[in-house]
């Protein structure tokens, strides 16, 4: 964690703040405004928002602030993503944002201690920094990285660790998506406990 940042949550490390359609998992197709914290130190080798990791690029921003922005749109519902957004105590920032009304959906790595009041939390699990049994426990939504044949069964050990009624997706890496998503689609119709996720925001040429 970036030494400067205040463990009250009042300050974060914003790196991006945008207004877009939720491209990925449960909540696909849905208005929402994006706050992406900076700092990451889980290391995915295909991460693709590599920019958001290194949290001193990105200027500390009053989560007030970040509140009063997020009621600016019509959609009530806020994504809070990274980097990985755990780093930091989120407890004020989604205070503030319930109190407004708005929703708080998060994406995690899971590596870090939960902190926060959520409405969702979609948990996609790094073989890198392995996730932490108070967000598995929380989690509403399991969403796998598929890059390799082997991360079907990483995701199924995974799946054990959630609640029964979490929602299971497995989603190709986005590079390999040629090779991987035909493997998907055959997995998902032997086991369909699982359902497919696409980056659909990548095919939208939206943010
Ligand atoms: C950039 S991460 C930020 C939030 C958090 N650090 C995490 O990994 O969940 C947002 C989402 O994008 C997914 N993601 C990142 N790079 C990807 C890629 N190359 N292909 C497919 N999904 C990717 C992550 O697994 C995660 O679900
Ligand atoms: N449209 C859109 N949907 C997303 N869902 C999760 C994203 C993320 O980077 O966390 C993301 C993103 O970057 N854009
Ligand atoms: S945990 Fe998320 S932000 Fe961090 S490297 Fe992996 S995909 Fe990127
Ligand atoms: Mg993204």
């Amino acid at each position: 964690m970036s030494n400067q940042v205040p463990e009250d949550g009042t300050l974060l490390p914003l790196m991006e703040e945008f207004y877009t359609i939720q491209g990925e998992g449960y909540h696909t197709g849905k208005a929402a405004y994006f706050i992406r914290l900076g700092g990451c130190d889980v290391g995915c080798h295909w991460c693709d928002v590599k920019e958001s990791w290194d949290a001193e690029l990105h200027p500390l921003t009053s989560a007030h602030a970040i509140i009063e922005n997020a009621k600016k749109f019509p959609a009530k519902t806020v994504v809070i993503t990274g980097g990985e957004p755990l780093l930091y105590n989120l407890d004020y920032l989604t205070k503030g944002l319930k109190e407004a009304g708005i929703q708080t959906f998060i994406e995690t790595s899971g590596a870090y201690p939960l902190s926060g009041y959520w409405d969702w939390i979609c948990l996609s699990p790094k073989k890198f920094k392995g996730p932490r049994p108070d967000v598995l426990n929380a989690a509403g939504e399991l969403k796998v990285i598929v890059f390799n044949k082997s991360d079907f069964q990483w995701a199924e050990e995974h799946a054990r660790f959630v609640g029964k009624n979490c929602k299971l997706y497995l989603q190709p890496e986005w590079s390999k998506s040629a090779e991987m998503t035909p493997l998907i689609i055959e997995y998902v119709k032997n086991n369909p406990q699982w359902e497919i996720s696409l980056q659909t925001h990548k095919y939208l040429n939206i943010p």
